[in-house]
């Protein structure tokens, strides 16, 4: 990127931070190059300091050759002026800011021609006395100054805030104006009877510097904060121009004679100063008055204080007047006009202050609404649901009824159809209970969890009517942007209460209710009752203690149950199913805690204890295949792979002795059979559980060659009975012909009479598994009762992730 004088990258390069010599006036030299080229500063000090020699010659001399000198080195000042404000204007970065420059290059323009002029033709030396033409550039310097640091200036807010400033700079202007006619102007009056004919001219100037220099101080508090540097300058010669111009104007006054070199030394110092601002780069970029910041909530302040700061001058003039006599009538009026305005500017800022003030209410009203509510769908959010209930709402304290209800599985629709359709659902949803709770509460808790509070409704058997209405609601498909729709269900609990007054008991009731309304298949509602206080209490003992047998040894324990090769009778392979003798309790079958294992986590460790005791078993018995099942959650975990990986190679197992068997909802979603497909990569075989009651489609087995299907209890359970049978019977064999076709090998689970198992062997089934054909046995039994060597479990610990 090009980084010209304007741009940030030009602007103070703290690689000029330290003086390359290291020492202070290295160091000096250093600072000041971070604010204006060494080279120009030095040019322009060069000038200056020739320019006061000048003046000091032609002061003591008087002749034309020390004036025609002067006026050289005032020229040269001027041109190094007109080169900085040249530049700058090349890399200005907004139109306006260009203008300023233009006007800045248009004063010095001025000053040059005025100068130039004045060398040629000695004559016409607007400094001499007697108006000349030379006047009227010399007359446009102060206002083209003033334009340009005008420009320079941040840009109003509004109209009411540029109208501010106006009547700021008409009590700054009338100020100075009283001050100055008193001091300076009624002199030049009182004395025109004597005087000369320059003195309108004179008074002209001096008046004209005045109200630039007002203007330009009041530029400089809205500078911009790049171009900071440059208006003060600016300002500065501004002063100087004046000191100069009065000096002139006091030249003209009988009695009253200040050296000519006074005009001479402002004038040159007013170009030097023109010439710094020019060349001075632009200071860091940003317009915003951070009250935070002390410096900048300074500067406001001054800014606010600036007219009645005005007002201390005119205070004293008056004073003086007053004591000495001459308070006349252009005082008195100048001073009305003052007080007027600044009493209007007052008003004005009063009745900002009150809109500020309503502003500041709607604001804050604003903000409450939203630490009230949830974003996403406009319901309350939790903490306004909560603040509602303790008592800031007339509902607080009255009867109520209270559904908690909680979308199922929509973690699924996040993963398959992505983030976006998942707001929307939640949005559709919103709306639907929000509809659905007319004159009550209705908030959106976390996630996928909503709260509704039906108040004055206490009958239960009218609040599972509002349940059942909402769960209806909610299963009503919902039109996506894509043209799709997309249909969702809830489980929903249940609780009724006299008075609302402990709202977060009342909503944790709800809960608990909805948490067995999952647990008891989703989908439904499910009422509160005081047992369900002590089943939560009793899941969260046993999560715990499943957290601590998890840490021993000796509670979890691993069974193999074999699956046989129907053709022939023999030992395919056995499938691990887990135990947890628990102290207490005693032997635990896994309904009793996976669910637990998977809503806590823990599921993940207690895979890999099961999964490393599978594989020392299958390595203890030569030809072994070993089947693990695995959860939603441990295919979701990123370094499933890894641990399989890993648990293979500590055993010495070739992949294909190891079978992963998950139930087939897992294949609705793209990601898991992903998963599914790198474990085949892998070598290991895959096998669909359950298969035929879940929500698998044919279509995505054919992304799994080679799988097993395992084909539901449910299916071989009636397959020996008359009524029953045939419908199952055909099932099954539709089932078997699917699989082959696709390739797969069919296993048929829960296989415990003779008849069953001889109808499976008819319908073409390849495996079978049940008590019939055997039954669990702990790990090391099994290795025994197989012949198999010594079982020796190794690697129990997951995979680091490092190893993924
Ligand atoms: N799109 C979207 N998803 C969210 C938002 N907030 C939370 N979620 C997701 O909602 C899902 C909630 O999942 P859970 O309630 O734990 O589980 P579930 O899949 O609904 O299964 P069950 O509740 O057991 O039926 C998580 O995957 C969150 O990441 C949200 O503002 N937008």
């Amino acid at each position: 990127m090009a980084s010209g004088p304007d741009s940030v990258a030009g602007a103070y390069p703290r690689s000029l931070d330290r003086g390359a010599d290291g020492t202070t006036a290295g160091r000096l030299v250093a600072r000041i190059d971070r604010r204006i080229p060494a080279p120009a500063l030095a040019t322009i000090g060069a000038l200056l300091v020739a320019s006061l020699a000048a003046v000091a010659w032609s002061t003591a001399d008087g002749g034309t050759a020390a004036t025609v000198v002067l006026r050289q080195v005032e020229s040269a000042l001027v041109v190094v002026a007109v080169v900085g404000a040249l530049r700058r204007r090349r890399t200005a970065s907004t139109a306006v800011e260009r203008a300023g420059w233009t006007s800045l290059v248009g004063a010095a323009v001025a000053v040059l021609v005025t100068t130039v002029a004045a060398m040629l033709a000695p004559h016409l030396d607007a400094r001499l006395g007697a108006p000349t033409p030379l006047d009227l550039p010399s007359l446009l310097v102060a206002p083209l100054v003033l334009l340009g640091v005008l420009l320079f200036a941040r840009p109003t807010r509004s109209a009411a805030h540029l109208g501010r400033i106006v009547l700021d700079a008409i009590a700054v202007g009338c100020a100075v104006g009283i001050v100055g006619w008193y001091l300076v102007v009624r002199p030049f009056v009182d004395g025109r009877l004597a005087a000369q004919p320059s003195q309108e001219l004179a008074l002209a100037y001096v008046a004209g510097d005045a109200i630039a220099l007002g203007l330009g101080l009041l530029a400089l508090l809205r500078a911009k904060r790049h171009l900071r540097g440059t208006v003060a300058c600016s300002a500065l010669g501004l002063g100087a121009l004046l000191a100069s111009d009065l000096g002139r104007g006091f030249e003209v006054l009988p009695g009253v004679a200040p050296p000519a070199s006074v005009t001479e030394i402002g004038w040159a110092l007013a170009m030097a100063l023109l010439a710094i601002g020019a060349w001075l780069r632009p200071g860091p970029r940003g317009e915003h008055v951070a009250l935070s910041d002390a410096r900048a909530r300074r500067a406001w302040l001054w800014w606010l204080a600036l007219p009645y700061l005005f007002l201390m001058p005119v205070a004293g003039v008056l004073l003086v007047g007053a004591v000495v006599g001459d308070v006349d009538g252009p005082m008195i009026a100048g001073s009305a006009i003052v007080i007027a305005v600044l009493g209007f500017r007052h008003v004005v800022a009063l009745r900002e202050n009150a809109e500020l003030a309503q502003r500041l209410a709607g604001s804050v009203r604003e903000l409450e609404h939203r630490a009230a509510h949830d974003e996403l769908t406009g319901l309350l959010n939790r903490g306004g649901l909560i603040s509602a209930l303790r008592g800031d709402r007339p509902i607080a304290g009255r009867p109520a009824a209270l559904l908690f209800v909680d979308l199922d599985r929509f973690k699924a629709i996040n993963d398959t159809l992505g983030h976006a359709v998942g707001d929307a659902v939640l949005r559709a949803v919103g709306e639907r209970l929000r509809f659905a709770i007319r004159a009550g509460l209705a908030a959106r808790f976390a996630g996928d969890e909503f709260v509704l509070v039906l108040p004055g409704v206490v009958d239960e058997h009218a609040a599972l009517g509002h349940a059942q209405e909402v769960l209806e609601l909610v299963e009503r498909p919902i039109p996506l942007a894509d043209g799709g729709e997309v249909v969702v269900t809830a489980s929903v609990g249940l609780t009724t209460t006299t008075s609302l007054a402990d709202g977060e008991t009342i909503v944790r009731e709800a809960d608990l209710a909805m948490f067995e309304a999952k647990q008891g298949g989703r989908a439904r509602v499910q009422v509160f009752e005081e047992g369900l206080r002590e089943r939560s209490a009793d899941r969260v003992r046993l999560e715990q203690d499943l957290r601590r047998a998890l840490a021993r040894e000796d509670e979890i324990e691993v069974h193999l149950q074999p699956l046989i090769a129907l053709e022939g009778d023999r030992l395919w392979g056995a499938e691990a199913l887990v135990r947890w003798r628990h102290p207490e309790r005693g032997m635990l079958a896994p309904g009793r805690f996976l669910a637990i294992a998977e809503e806590s986590g823990l599921i993940v460790p207690l895979g890999h204890r099961v999964l490393a005791e599978a594989c020392a078993a299958a390595a203890a018995v030569p030809d072994l295949i070993v089947s693990v099942n695995l959860s939603a959650r441990q295919l979701h975990d990123p370094l499933l792979l890894a641990t399989v990986r890993d648990a293979l190679t500590a055993h010495g197992l070739a992949p294909d002795r190891l079978c992963l068997e998950v139930v087939e909802d897992v294949l609705v979603d793209d990601r898991t059979i992903g998963v599914l497909e790198a474990l085949r990569a892998l070598g290991a075989r895959v096998a669909i559980d359950d298969f035929g009651v879940g929500a698998s489609s044919l279509k995505q087995l054919r992304r799994i060659p080679g799988a097993l299907v395992k084909i539901d209890r449910s299916f071989i359970g009636s397959l020996d009975t008359a009524e029953a049978g045939d419908d199952d019977r055909v099932m099954v064999r539709a089932l078997v012909n699917v699989a082959e076709q696709l390739g797969l090998q069919v296993v048929a689970e829960g296989i415990e009479r003779p008849d069953q198992l001889s109808a499976v062997r008819d319908l073409g089934v390849t495996i079978g598994q049940g008590w019939l054909l055997g039954h669990p046995q702990r790990a090391a039994a099994f290795v025994t009762s197989c012949g198999g060597g010594p079982l020796v479990r190794r690697g129990t610990r997951p995979a680091r992730r490092s190893a993924a």
